[in-house]
């Protein structure tokens, strides 16, 4: 039964203040620096999905992998609800190389090209880099336009 949410994963790799992004090559987000991620496959579990994901895209093996929020997406027009999981990986193993998918970069926390990534990281970000939990809801017009959000910390996810 298929229900109007969509679930997806988005993945930050961490290190010494310094926070990996990728530069988005193709497809949902082109063009915008992001975590790494997409979608659940049925046969495994949300943070599998987050794993596999982050190495298909970067290279990179989690070790460890935090959950840090949930965050509501929907776009006027479109019925289908994006329910991203977001995670925070601390320890892995690899180097992140470029793939089809992905360009990645290391930026220093106080340097997140927000101007290049979905506007909704600015609001949510602090929260994350802080190590607060949260939840999130976003009412998009298009890919650039918020009409309406809430954000609110949690204790649990
Ligand atoms: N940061 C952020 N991420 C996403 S989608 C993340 C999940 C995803 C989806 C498809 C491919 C890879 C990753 C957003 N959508 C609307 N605002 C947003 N902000």
């Amino acid at each position: 039964m298929s229900t109007n949410q969509k679930i997806l994963t988005l993945v930050m790799v961490r290190k010494a203040n310094a926070i990996l992004l990728g530069l988005k090559k193709r497809g949902f987000g082109e063009g915008k620096w992001n975590g790494f991620g997409g979608k659940v496959e049925n046969d495994e579990t949300v943070a599998e999905g987050a794993i596999r994901e982050l190495e298909e895209e970067s290279g990179l093996v989690a070790k460890c992998l935090k959950k840090v929020g949930i965050l509501e997406f929907e776009f006027v027009g479109n019925p289908i609800v994006l329910e991203v999981h977001v995670f925070d990986v601390l320890q892995y193993e690899g180097e992140p190389v470029e793939t089809e998918e992905m360009q990645p970069q290391w930026f220093p926390e106080d340097s997140v090209p927000y101007e290049k990534m979905w506007p909704d990281d600015i609001l949510w970000y602090p929260l994350y880099l802080k190590g607060i939990k949260f939840k999130g809801y976003f009412l998009y017009q298009g890919h650039d336009t918020i009409l309406k959000y809430t954000l609110t910390q949690v204790d649990h996810l």
